[in-house]
Protein backbone atom coordinates (compact mmCIF):
# COMPACT_ATOMS: atom_id res chain seq x y z
CA UNK A 1 0.00 0.00 0.00
CA UNK A 2 2.51 2.64 1.09
CA UNK A 3 4.78 1.58 -1.22
CA UNK A 4 2.52 1.96 -3.96
CA UNK A 5 1.81 4.91 -3.38
CA UNK A 6 4.99 6.31 -2.84
CA UNK A 7 6.20 5.31 -5.49
CA UNK A 8 2.84 6.33 -7.46
CA UNK A 9 3.67 9.61 -5.93
CA UNK A 10 7.27 10.38 -7.43
CA UNK A 11 6.15 9.27 -11.02
CA UNK A 12 4.60 12.24 -11.57
CA UNK A 13 6.08 14.27 -8.67
CA UNK A 14 9.29 15.55 -7.96
CA UNK A 15 8.94 15.32 -4.30
CA UNK A 16 7.55 14.33 -1.04
CA UNK A 17 8.35 16.72 1.15
CA UNK A 18 7.17 15.85 3.85
CA UNK A 19 6.50 11.71 5.24
CA UNK A 20 3.98 12.81 7.77
CA UNK A 21 1.49 14.76 5.65
CA UNK A 22 2.02 12.31 2.81
CA UNK A 23 0.58 9.54 5.14
CA UNK A 24 -2.44 12.25 6.51
CA UNK A 25 -3.04 13.07 2.53
CA UNK A 26 -2.93 8.90 1.19
CA UNK A 27 -4.71 7.38 5.02
CA UNK A 28 -1.78 5.83 5.33
CA UNK A 29 -0.13 4.82 8.75
CA UNK A 30 3.20 7.14 9.14
CA UNK A 31 5.21 4.10 10.56
CA UNK A 32 4.26 2.16 7.72
CA UNK A 33 4.98 5.34 5.24
CA UNK A 34 8.91 4.95 7.72
CA UNK A 35 9.43 1.62 7.26
CA UNK A 36 8.90 1.47 3.10
CA UNK A 37 11.06 4.41 3.19
CA UNK A 38 14.09 2.80 4.64
CA UNK A 39 13.62 -0.25 2.52
CA UNK A 40 13.43 1.63 -0.59
CA UNK A 41 16.18 3.66 0.71
CA UNK A 42 18.14 0.95 0.94
CA UNK A 43 17.47 -0.18 -2.45
CA UNK A 44 18.45 3.39 -3.80
CA UNK A 45 14.98 3.21 -5.38
CA UNK A 46 14.64 7.16 -3.16
CA UNK A 47 16.64 9.16 -1.54
CA UNK A 48 15.54 10.19 1.68
CA UNK A 49 16.12 13.44 3.96
CA UNK A 50 15.29 13.41 7.44
CA UNK A 51 13.23 16.55 8.54
CA UNK A 52 14.21 18.28 11.65
CA UNK A 53 12.02 21.48 12.98
CA UNK A 54 10.99 23.09 15.73
CA UNK A 55 8.03 25.51 15.95
CA UNK A 56 7.54 28.06 18.17
CA UNK A 57 5.14 30.55 19.50
CA UNK A 58 5.85 34.26 21.39
CA UNK A 59 5.12 34.45 25.22
CA UNK A 60 3.68 37.12 26.61
CA UNK A 61 6.30 38.71 27.12
CA UNK A 62 7.93 38.04 23.64
CA UNK A 63 4.70 39.79 22.00
CA UNK A 64 4.55 42.69 24.10
CA UNK A 65 8.27 43.30 22.84
CA UNK A 66 7.19 42.77 19.25
CA UNK A 67 4.76 45.63 19.02
CA UNK A 68 6.10 47.82 21.49
CA UNK A 69 10.31 47.29 21.33
CA UNK A 70 12.54 45.72 24.29
CA UNK A 71 13.63 47.19 27.28
CA UNK A 72 16.79 47.70 26.28
CA UNK A 73 15.57 50.05 23.28
CA UNK A 74 13.85 52.02 25.60
CA UNK A 75 16.39 52.38 28.11
CA UNK A 76 18.65 53.14 25.88
CA UNK A 77 16.66 56.00 24.23
CA UNK A 78 16.21 57.14 27.47
CA UNK A 79 20.05 58.19 28.06
CA UNK A 80 20.82 61.69 26.30
CA UNK A 81 22.67 61.82 23.36
CA UNK A 82 25.73 63.53 25.17
CA UNK A 83 26.44 63.78 28.06
CA UNK A 84 25.09 61.75 31.31
CA UNK A 85 22.07 60.69 33.41
CA UNK A 86 21.54 59.69 36.64
CA UNK A 87 19.62 56.19 37.27
CA UNK A 88 17.22 57.90 39.94
CA UNK A 89 16.18 60.31 36.48
CA UNK A 90 15.80 57.11 34.07
CA UNK A 91 14.15 55.24 37.20
CA UNK A 92 11.52 57.89 37.48
CA UNK A 93 11.20 58.25 33.34
CA UNK A 94 11.04 54.46 32.58
CA UNK A 95 8.30 52.17 33.39
CA UNK A 96 9.43 49.97 36.39
CA UNK A 97 9.26 46.45 34.21
CA UNK A 98 11.65 48.44 31.24
CA UNK A 99 13.70 49.93 33.88
CA UNK A 100 14.64 46.37 35.66
CA UNK A 101 15.63 44.31 32.53
CA UNK A 102 16.82 47.43 30.38
CA UNK A 103 19.27 48.46 33.24
CA UNK A 104 20.63 44.69 32.78
CA UNK A 105 20.32 44.10 29.33
CA UNK A 106 21.56 47.54 27.65
CA UNK A 107 24.86 47.55 29.63
CA UNK A 108 25.63 43.72 28.50
CA UNK A 109 25.09 44.67 25.00
CA UNK A 110 27.13 47.34 25.55
CA UNK A 111 25.32 50.30 24.20
CA UNK A 112 25.62 52.05 27.97
CA UNK A 113 27.87 52.83 30.51
CA UNK A 114 26.24 52.24 34.05
CA UNK A 115 27.99 53.88 37.09
CA UNK A 116 26.06 56.77 39.45
CA UNK A 117 25.62 57.95 36.29
CA UNK A 118 24.46 56.25 32.81
CA UNK A 119 26.37 57.38 29.25
CA UNK A 120 25.63 56.14 25.99
CA UNK A 121 28.86 54.01 24.33
CA UNK A 122 27.40 54.12 21.06
CA UNK A 123 24.97 56.87 18.62
CA UNK A 124 22.69 54.32 17.60
CA UNK A 125 21.10 50.83 18.58
CA UNK A 126 18.92 48.73 16.41
CA UNK A 127 16.04 46.93 18.35
CA UNK A 128 17.65 42.80 16.58
CA UNK A 129 15.42 41.48 19.56
CA UNK A 130 12.16 42.83 18.05
CA UNK A 131 12.73 42.35 14.87
CA UNK A 132 13.41 38.82 15.26
CA UNK A 133 10.35 38.48 17.41
CA UNK A 134 8.64 40.05 14.36
CA UNK A 135 10.12 37.79 11.70
CA UNK A 136 9.08 34.91 14.13
CA UNK A 137 5.40 36.41 13.80
CA UNK A 138 5.03 35.86 10.58
CA UNK A 139 6.41 32.45 10.32
CA UNK A 140 9.80 32.78 9.04
CA UNK A 141 12.64 30.80 10.17
CA UNK A 142 15.23 31.95 12.32
CA UNK A 143 19.12 30.64 12.62
CA UNK A 144 19.61 28.59 15.47
CA UNK A 145 21.93 31.02 17.74
CA UNK A 146 18.86 33.68 17.44
CA UNK A 147 16.49 30.88 18.36
CA UNK A 148 18.64 30.19 21.20
CA UNK A 149 19.30 33.74 22.88
CA UNK A 150 14.98 34.12 22.55
CA UNK A 151 14.85 30.89 24.18
CA UNK A 152 16.87 31.70 27.43
CA UNK A 153 15.12 34.93 27.42
CA UNK A 154 11.97 33.39 27.93
CA UNK A 155 10.58 34.92 24.42
CA UNK A 156 9.32 32.28 22.73
CA UNK A 157 8.49 28.56 23.60
CA UNK A 158 8.45 25.21 21.93
CA UNK A 159 5.39 24.13 20.20
CA UNK A 160 6.12 21.36 17.99
CA UNK A 161 9.07 19.56 16.98
CA UNK A 162 9.62 16.91 13.95
CA UNK A 163 11.88 14.56 14.14
CA UNK A 164 10.65 11.42 12.19
CA UNK A 165 9.46 12.77 9.04
CA UNK A 166 11.66 12.75 5.83
CA UNK A 167 11.64 14.61 2.98
CA UNK A 168 11.72 11.95 -0.26
CA UNK A 169 12.77 11.90 -4.05
CA UNK A 170 13.61 9.30 -6.87
CA UNK A 171 16.65 7.67 -6.10
CA UNK A 172 18.85 6.29 -9.10
CA UNK A 173 17.42 2.94 -8.87
CA UNK A 174 14.35 4.76 -9.70
CA UNK A 175 11.02 2.85 -10.88
CA UNK A 176 7.53 2.90 -10.32
CA UNK A 177 7.25 -0.50 -9.62
CA UNK A 178 9.93 -2.47 -7.23
CA UNK A 179 11.87 -5.22 -9.58
CA UNK A 180 11.86 -8.50 -8.29
CA UNK A 181 15.62 -9.16 -8.03
CA UNK A 182 17.28 -12.52 -9.13
CA UNK A 183 18.99 -14.52 -6.24
CA UNK A 184 19.97 -17.07 -7.78
CA UNK A 185 23.10 -18.35 -10.24
CA UNK A 186 20.37 -20.80 -12.34
CA UNK A 187 21.37 -21.35 -15.91
CA UNK A 188 17.99 -19.68 -16.79
CA UNK A 189 19.37 -16.30 -15.20
CA UNK A 190 22.67 -16.34 -16.40
CA UNK A 191 21.54 -16.85 -19.78
CA UNK A 192 18.91 -13.79 -19.43
CA UNK A 193 21.82 -11.63 -17.12
CA UNK A 194 21.48 -8.38 -19.19
CA UNK A 195 17.62 -8.00 -18.23
CA UNK A 196 17.70 -9.13 -14.61
CA UNK A 197 18.77 -7.28 -11.38
CA UNK A 198 20.76 -9.53 -9.06
CA UNK A 199 20.50 -9.12 -5.60
CA UNK A 200 24.04 -8.25 -4.13
CA UNK A 201 26.09 -10.38 -2.13
CA UNK A 202 25.97 -9.85 1.78
CA UNK A 203 29.41 -10.86 2.70
CA UNK A 204 28.68 -9.71 6.16
CA UNK A 205 26.02 -12.55 6.33
CA UNK A 206 26.37 -14.95 8.97
CA UNK A 207 26.38 -18.43 7.84
CA UNK A 208 24.40 -21.25 9.55
CA UNK A 209 25.14 -22.43 12.70
CA UNK A 210 27.22 -25.20 12.52
CA UNK A 211 25.79 -28.57 14.44
CA UNK A 212 28.45 -30.09 16.21
CA UNK A 213 28.72 -31.55 19.46
CA UNK A 214 29.74 -29.58 21.89
CA UNK A 215 32.18 -30.94 25.28
CA UNK A 216 30.66 -31.27 28.99
CA UNK A 217 32.36 -28.34 31.73
CA UNK A 218 34.15 -31.23 33.54
CA UNK A 219 35.64 -32.72 30.31
CA UNK A 220 37.00 -29.36 29.62
CA UNK A 221 38.41 -29.21 33.05
CA UNK A 222 39.63 -32.47 33.38
CA UNK A 223 41.39 -31.79 30.23
CA UNK A 224 43.68 -28.76 31.71
CA UNK A 225 44.49 -31.53 35.01
CA UNK A 226 45.37 -34.26 32.55
CA UNK A 227 48.08 -31.69 30.62
CA UNK A 228 49.08 -30.24 34.40
CA UNK A 229 49.87 -34.12 34.93
CA UNK A 230 51.42 -34.76 31.51
CA UNK A 231 53.74 -31.61 32.11
CA UNK A 232 55.14 -33.06 35.21
CA UNK A 233 55.77 -36.63 33.65
CA UNK A 234 53.12 -38.59 35.53
CA UNK A 235 51.56 -41.61 33.53
CA UNK A 236 47.59 -42.15 33.27
CA UNK A 237 46.13 -44.93 35.50
CA UNK A 238 43.52 -47.32 33.44
CA UNK A 239 40.20 -46.09 35.80
CA UNK A 240 37.81 -48.32 33.45
CA UNK A 241 36.55 -50.43 36.38
CA UNK A 242 33.80 -48.64 37.72
CA UNK A 243 33.45 -51.81 40.11
CA UNK A 244 35.86 -53.21 41.92
CA UNK A 245 36.04 -55.64 44.92
CA UNK A 246 36.14 -54.67 48.81
CA UNK A 247 39.67 -56.22 48.68
CA UNK A 248 41.41 -53.14 45.95
CA UNK A 249 39.00 -50.50 47.38
CA UNK A 250 39.84 -51.08 51.18
CA UNK A 251 41.64 -54.18 52.69
CA UNK A 252 44.39 -53.53 50.14
CA UNK A 253 44.56 -49.74 51.38
CA UNK A 254 45.02 -51.21 55.03
CA UNK A 255 41.96 -49.90 56.02
CA UNK A 256 40.09 -52.02 58.67
CA UNK A 257 36.62 -54.03 57.78
CA UNK A 258 34.97 -52.40 60.79
CA UNK A 259 35.96 -48.93 59.09
CA UNK A 260 32.60 -46.71 59.11
CA UNK A 261 33.30 -46.21 55.03
CA UNK A 262 32.81 -49.62 54.61
CA UNK A 263 29.02 -49.29 56.37
CA UNK A 264 26.66 -50.12 53.38
CA UNK A 265 25.74 -46.27 54.31
CA UNK A 266 28.66 -44.85 52.73
CA UNK A 267 29.59 -47.20 50.19
CA UNK A 268 27.10 -48.91 47.19
CA UNK A 269 27.43 -52.51 47.38
CA UNK A 270 26.10 -54.66 44.23
CA UNK A 271 23.95 -57.42 44.59
CA UNK A 272 24.60 -59.43 40.95
CA UNK A 273 27.32 -60.01 40.84
CA UNK A 274 28.08 -59.59 44.30
CA UNK A 275 31.49 -60.99 45.12
CA UNK A 276 34.58 -60.88 43.08
CA UNK A 277 35.71 -64.04 40.92
CA UNK A 278 39.81 -63.84 41.77
CA UNK A 279 41.94 -62.42 43.82
CA UNK A 280 46.02 -62.76 43.74
CA UNK A 281 45.99 -65.45 47.05
CA UNK A 282 49.86 -64.87 47.72
CA UNK A 283 49.12 -61.20 48.39
CA UNK A 284 45.72 -61.77 50.44
CA UNK A 285 47.30 -63.81 52.69
CA UNK A 286 49.48 -61.18 53.66
CA UNK A 287 46.84 -58.76 53.89
CA UNK A 288 45.25 -60.72 55.99
CA UNK A 289 48.45 -60.81 57.97
CA UNK A 290 48.90 -57.38 58.19
CA UNK A 291 45.58 -56.43 59.21
CA UNK A 292 45.24 -59.07 61.63
CA UNK A 293 48.68 -59.47 63.55
CA UNK A 294 50.49 -56.98 61.77
CA UNK A 295 54.11 -57.31 60.74
CA UNK A 296 57.06 -54.65 59.04
CA UNK A 297 57.33 -52.99 62.69
CA UNK A 298 53.33 -52.57 62.77
CA UNK A 299 51.08 -54.39 65.31
CA UNK A 300 48.55 -54.52 62.84
CA UNK A 301 44.66 -54.20 63.64
CA UNK A 302 43.92 -57.00 65.93
CA UNK A 303 40.94 -58.45 64.81
CA UNK A 304 39.95 -61.47 62.67
CA UNK A 305 39.92 -60.61 59.11
CA UNK A 306 37.26 -62.39 56.93
CA UNK A 307 37.53 -62.63 53.11
CA UNK A 308 33.99 -62.77 52.99
CA UNK A 309 33.98 -59.20 53.56
CA UNK A 310 37.08 -58.30 50.54
CA UNK A 311 35.04 -60.34 48.25
CA UNK A 312 32.31 -57.81 48.72
CA UNK A 313 31.95 -55.83 45.03
CA UNK A 314 31.60 -52.43 45.15
CA UNK A 315 31.36 -49.34 43.31
CA UNK A 316 34.77 -47.61 44.04
CA UNK A 317 34.31 -45.26 46.44
CA UNK A 318 37.80 -43.39 45.38
CA UNK A 319 40.36 -43.68 42.59
CA UNK A 320 43.18 -44.89 45.50
CA UNK A 321 41.75 -48.66 44.52
CA UNK A 322 43.31 -48.38 40.77
CA UNK A 323 46.60 -46.84 42.96
CA UNK A 324 46.71 -49.94 44.63
CA UNK A 325 46.54 -52.26 41.98
CA UNK A 326 48.58 -50.12 40.19
CA UNK A 327 51.19 -50.13 43.06
CA UNK A 328 50.91 -54.33 43.30
CA UNK A 329 51.84 -54.76 39.45
CA UNK A 330 54.69 -52.03 39.56
CA UNK A 331 55.69 -54.53 42.47
CA UNK A 332 55.63 -57.64 40.61
CA UNK A 333 58.35 -56.44 37.85
CA UNK A 334 62.14 -54.80 39.08
CA UNK A 335 61.40 -51.92 41.10
CA UNK A 336 61.24 -48.33 38.42
CA UNK A 337 60.29 -45.09 40.35
CA UNK A 338 56.92 -43.85 38.44
CA UNK A 339 54.69 -40.70 38.54
CA UNK A 340 51.06 -42.38 38.01
CA UNK A 341 47.94 -40.13 37.72
CA UNK A 342 44.06 -40.42 37.24
CA UNK A 343 40.77 -38.80 36.66
CA UNK A 344 37.71 -40.77 36.80
CA UNK A 345 34.51 -41.44 38.79
CA UNK A 346 33.86 -42.46 42.13
CA UNK A 347 30.73 -43.33 43.82
CA UNK A 348 29.48 -42.32 47.67
CA UNK A 349 26.16 -43.67 49.18
CA UNK A 350 25.47 -39.81 49.82
CA UNK A 351 22.80 -37.75 50.26
CA UNK A 352 22.52 -35.60 47.35
CA UNK A 353 22.01 -32.01 48.02
CA UNK A 354 23.40 -28.54 46.18
CA UNK A 355 27.11 -29.63 46.47
CA UNK A 356 26.82 -33.14 46.81
CA UNK A 357 26.27 -36.15 44.19
CA UNK A 358 26.10 -39.79 44.81
CA UNK A 359 28.85 -39.76 42.19
CA UNK A 360 31.84 -37.62 41.10
CA UNK A 361 35.06 -37.27 39.89
CA UNK A 362 37.98 -37.77 41.76
CA UNK A 363 41.74 -36.49 40.66
CA UNK A 364 44.72 -38.76 41.93
CA UNK A 365 48.25 -38.24 41.60
CA UNK A 366 50.93 -40.16 42.99
CA UNK A 367 55.02 -40.59 43.06
CA UNK A 368 56.72 -43.64 43.94
CA UNK A 369 60.06 -44.01 44.49
CA UNK A 370 63.46 -44.81 46.62
CA UNK A 371 63.66 -42.75 49.74
CA UNK A 372 61.06 -40.07 49.43
CA UNK A 373 60.29 -38.35 51.94
CA UNK A 374 57.77 -35.55 53.75
CA UNK A 375 59.75 -32.82 52.07
CA UNK A 376 59.19 -34.50 48.67
CA UNK A 377 55.40 -34.17 49.01
CA UNK A 378 55.56 -31.16 49.93
CA UNK A 379 56.93 -29.57 47.88
CA UNK A 380 55.54 -31.63 44.82
CA UNK A 381 52.60 -30.65 46.10
CA UNK A 382 53.62 -26.85 45.89
CA UNK A 383 54.79 -27.50 42.14
CA UNK A 384 51.18 -29.07 41.42
CA UNK A 385 49.02 -26.56 43.26
CA UNK A 386 51.25 -23.70 41.92
CA UNK A 387 50.85 -25.16 38.42
CA UNK A 388 47.18 -24.36 38.57
CA UNK A 389 48.00 -21.09 39.25
CA UNK A 390 46.59 -18.60 42.17
CA UNK A 391 43.87 -18.01 40.58
CA UNK A 392 40.16 -17.95 41.12
CA UNK A 393 40.56 -21.36 40.95
CA UNK A 394 42.61 -22.21 44.02
CA UNK A 395 41.18 -19.35 45.98
CA UNK A 396 37.68 -20.80 45.65
CA UNK A 397 38.56 -24.62 45.53
CA UNK A 398 36.62 -25.55 48.56
CA UNK A 399 34.59 -22.43 48.92
CA UNK A 400 31.45 -23.32 48.41
CA UNK A 401 28.10 -20.58 48.22
CA UNK A 402 30.13 -17.76 48.87
CA UNK A 403 32.30 -18.31 45.58
CA UNK A 404 29.89 -16.00 43.17
CA UNK A 405 31.68 -13.18 41.92
CA UNK A 406 35.47 -14.30 42.88
CA UNK A 407 35.00 -15.77 39.37
CA UNK A 408 37.20 -12.32 37.95
CA UNK A 409 40.46 -13.04 40.39
CA UNK A 410 43.03 -13.68 38.15
CA UNK A 411 46.26 -13.79 40.01
CA UNK A 412 49.18 -15.97 39.60
CA UNK A 413 51.84 -17.04 41.18
CA UNK A 414 52.78 -19.51 44.06
CA UNK A 415 49.86 -20.02 46.22
CA UNK A 416 50.25 -19.75 49.72
CA UNK A 417 49.88 -22.86 50.86
CA UNK A 418 49.18 -24.70 54.45
CA UNK A 419 49.32 -28.56 55.26
CA UNK A 420 47.11 -29.65 58.24
CA UNK A 421 48.07 -33.14 59.93
CA UNK A 422 45.48 -35.65 59.05
CA UNK A 423 44.06 -39.27 59.54
CA UNK A 424 43.46 -41.59 56.90
CA UNK A 425 43.36 -45.54 57.39
CA UNK A 426 46.12 -45.43 54.03
CA UNK A 427 48.65 -42.98 54.74
CA UNK A 428 50.82 -42.32 57.66
CA UNK A 429 51.70 -38.83 57.89
CA UNK A 430 48.16 -37.51 55.99
CA UNK A 431 48.15 -33.79 55.41
CA UNK A 432 45.09 -31.84 54.67
CA UNK A 433 45.71 -28.98 52.12
CA UNK A 434 44.42 -25.69 52.37
CA UNK A 435 44.66 -22.16 50.38
CA UNK A 436 44.44 -18.89 51.49
CA UNK A 437 41.56 -17.43 49.72
CA UNK A 438 42.40 -13.37 49.07
CA UNK A 439 38.82 -12.45 48.96
CA UNK A 440 37.33 -14.76 51.47
CA UNK A 441 40.29 -13.83 53.82
CA UNK A 442 39.86 -17.26 55.08
CA UNK A 443 41.94 -20.89 54.54
CA UNK A 444 40.28 -23.61 52.50
CA UNK A 445 40.38 -27.09 52.12
CA UNK A 446 41.47 -27.95 48.47
CA UNK A 447 42.95 -31.57 49.07
CA UNK A 448 44.00 -34.28 50.88
CA UNK A 449 47.05 -35.86 50.73
CA UNK A 450 49.77 -38.53 52.46
CA UNK A 451 52.36 -40.79 52.39
CA UNK A 452 51.13 -44.80 51.96
CA UNK A 453 51.44 -46.76 55.07
CA UNK A 454 54.47 -49.52 55.36
CA UNK A 455 51.34 -51.79 56.10
CA UNK A 456 49.76 -51.36 52.46
CA UNK A 457 53.30 -51.12 50.22
CA UNK A 458 55.07 -54.23 52.12
CA UNK A 459 52.67 -56.97 51.71
CA UNK A 460 52.76 -56.10 47.99
CA UNK A 461 56.47 -56.67 47.70
CA UNK A 462 57.63 -53.23 46.78
CA UNK A 463 61.32 -52.79 48.43
CA UNK A 464 61.54 -51.83 51.94
CA UNK A 465 63.26 -47.90 51.23
CA UNK A 466 60.24 -47.28 48.74
CA UNK A 467 58.16 -44.87 49.56
CA UNK A 468 54.86 -43.83 47.88
CA UNK A 469 53.49 -39.98 48.29
CA UNK A 470 49.79 -39.21 46.98
CA UNK A 471 47.38 -36.52 46.76
CA UNK A 472 43.74 -36.28 45.86
CA UNK A 473 40.83 -34.10 45.12
CA UNK A 474 37.50 -33.26 43.36
CA UNK A 475 37.08 -32.36 39.62
CA UNK A 476 33.89 -31.13 40.25
CA UNK A 477 34.26 -27.95 42.87
CA UNK A 478 37.10 -26.16 40.50
CA UNK A 479 34.16 -26.97 37.91
CA UNK A 480 31.51 -25.21 39.19
CA UNK A 481 34.05 -22.48 40.51
CA UNK A 482 34.96 -21.88 36.93
CA UNK A 483 31.75 -22.36 35.10
CA UNK A 484 29.93 -20.20 38.23
CA UNK A 485 27.74 -23.06 38.71
CA UNK A 486 26.00 -23.04 42.26
CA UNK A 487 24.36 -26.47 42.45
CA UNK A 488 26.21 -29.61 41.95
CA UNK A 489 22.91 -30.91 39.41
CA UNK A 490 23.05 -28.85 37.36
CA UNK A 491 26.69 -29.67 36.36
CA UNK A 492 26.18 -33.30 35.89
CA UNK A 493 23.05 -36.01 36.03
CA UNK A 494 19.70 -35.85 34.55
CA UNK A 495 19.29 -31.76 35.29
CA UNK A 496 22.26 -30.76 33.15
CA UNK A 497 21.22 -27.46 31.36
CA UNK A 498 22.01 -28.64 27.59
CA UNK A 499 22.08 -24.95 26.34
CA UNK A 500 24.56 -23.77 29.00
CA UNK A 501 27.07 -26.72 27.77
CA UNK A 502 26.62 -25.81 24.15
CA UNK A 503 27.55 -21.91 25.11
CA UNK A 504 30.05 -22.28 27.88
CA UNK A 505 33.43 -21.20 27.72
CA UNK A 506 37.01 -23.51 26.97
CA UNK A 507 38.70 -23.53 30.28
CA UNK A 508 41.99 -22.52 30.98
CA UNK A 509 44.34 -23.29 34.04
CA UNK A 510 47.39 -21.71 35.49
CA UNK A 511 47.75 -19.45 32.52
CA UNK A 512 51.15 -17.16 33.46
CA UNK A 513 52.25 -19.57 36.35
CA UNK A 514 52.73 -22.97 34.43
N1 LIG B 1 41.47 -41.29 48.56
C1 LIG B 1 41.40 -40.02 49.24
C2 LIG B 1 42.30 -39.00 48.64
C3 LIG B 1 43.73 -39.35 48.89
C4 LIG B 1 44.48 -39.90 47.88
C5 LIG B 1 45.79 -40.23 48.10
C6 LIG B 1 46.36 -39.99 49.33
C7 LIG B 1 45.62 -39.42 50.34
C8 LIG B 1 44.29 -39.12 50.11
C9 LIG B 1 39.95 -39.54 49.23
O1 LIG B 1 39.12 -40.23 48.75
O2 LIG B 1 39.65 -38.46 49.69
Amino acid sequence: MAEEAILGFLENNDEIPHSGQFAVEHNLDHEEVKNVIKSLQAFRYIEAQVIKREFFDLTDEGKKYATEGTPEFHFFSAVPEEGTISMDDLKGMLDPSVFDVGSKQAPKKKWVAMGQQVSRTVQHVEDKVKEMLLQMQQGLELDNESLKSLKTRKLIILTEKWSGYSEVKKGPNYAPKRRSLATDLTRENLQNWTELDFKEYNFNAKGQPVDAGHLHPLLKVRKQFKDIFCQMGFEEMPTNNFVESSFWNFDALFQPQQHPARDSHDTFFLKAPSTTRELPEDYVARVKQVHETGGYGSRGYRYEWKREEANKNLLRTHTTAVSSRMLYALAKGPFTPKKYFSIDRVFRNEAVDPTHLAEFHQVEGLVCDRGLTLGDLIGLLQEFFSRLGQSHLLFSFYASEKNKGLCDCAFTGMPKLRFKPAYNPYTEPSIEIFSYHEKLEKWLEIGNSGMFRPEMLQPMGLPEDVRVIAWGLSLERPTMILYEIGNIRELFGHKVNLAQIKKNRICRIGIGSA
